[in-house]
């Protein structure tokens, strides 16, 4: 399959409504033929531009994010991974929350961020955050996405390998400050959890923030298939979407992972508390 991944920019001086017009004609300009597009984290309204969360979220029913993405996906006959959006909730509560479309511009899986992030950001102060997984199956097998900050958080990472995923997508805006943990994090979720990770990071300044780019796609083995520069441009990788399966049988170390070592104290030595539906 081939993926591609356009790490955008989102600068100051650019409105929402421009940048999804210019994004659109990228995505749709693309000459290869695409299995999977991947856009960042709040590429729409700049993760980085929290004074505008509240003007510019978006319902699900009407997301001009989402509208985008269905577009694409439509004319050129693939799945989009829309990157994530401010959503606004029935209840009024806003959320940073990422969606994957299918081929005909319906929406086959979603996520609400779940650790959302308060290191010099208002994420958390204005956000609330997601309370659950979900995997999409699709030609490339099970996908799911978690976003940005959850790579650092590999519980979550353990839930999504116990309901099956074995392509996780990470819309990011990760500043370029860090840039060492994202290569680090993206290829150790991989490794550790025996998963493709599609890691597409926002690029440029906005909100006084610089965005690291170097979008990333690593394969279960550790294998960095492509990365990209801190331009805003495309990261187009092909992958072999059956390595996974193939390194989960030839080195199957998920199936000692054990999710309750308060279990292992318990009475019982005899029954460890391994992963009860590892692959
Ligand atoms: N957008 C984010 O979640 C930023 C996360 C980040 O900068 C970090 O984990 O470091």
């Amino acid at each position: 399959m081939k993926i591609g991944l356009l790490q955008v920019s989102s600068p100051d001086d650019e409105s929402p409504a421009d940048r999804r017009r210019r994004v659109r004609d990228r995505l749709l300009a693309h000459p290869d033929a695409l299995d999977l597009i991947v856009l960042p984290e709040l590429w729409s309204a700049g993760y980085f531009h929290f004074d505008r969360y509240a003007e510019l979220a978006e319902s699900p029913a009407d997301s001009p994010t989402l509208a985008v993405a269905a577009q694409v996906a439509r004319e050129r006959g693939c799945w989009v991974h829309a990157g994530s959006f401010v959503e606004r909730r029935p209840s009024g509560a806003l959320r940073n929350t990422a969606a994957l479309v299918a081929p005909d511009g319906a929406v086959a899986q979603q996520y609400s961020k779940v650790h959302v992030f308060g290191y010099r950001s208002l994420e958390a102060e204005l956000l609330e955050p997601g309370d659950a997984v979900s995997v999409a199956q699709t030609p490339f097998g099970p996908t799911t996405g978690v976003t940005c900050y959850d790579l650092r958080f590999p519980p979550l990472w353990d839930e999504l390998v116990g309901i099956g995923a074995e392509l996780v997508v990470v819309p990011a805006a990760w500043p370029l400050a860090r840039s060492e943990h994202w290569r680090l994090l993206t290829g150790a979720r991989a490794v550790d959890n025996q998963v493709i990770v599609v890691a597409c990071n926002a690029t440029g300044t906005h909100g006084g923030v610089e965005a690291g780019g170097h979008s990333r796609v690593v394969d279960p083995w550790g294998r960095v298939l492509g990365e990209a520069g801190t331009a805003e441009e495309w990261l187009v990788v092909d992958v072999d979407p059956t390595v996974v399966t193939e390194t989960r049988n030839e080195f199957p170390v998920l199936r000692d992972r054990i999710r309750d070592y308060a279990a292992l104290s318990s009475a019982d030595r005899n029954q460890p508390a391994r992963e009860a539906n590892a692959p």
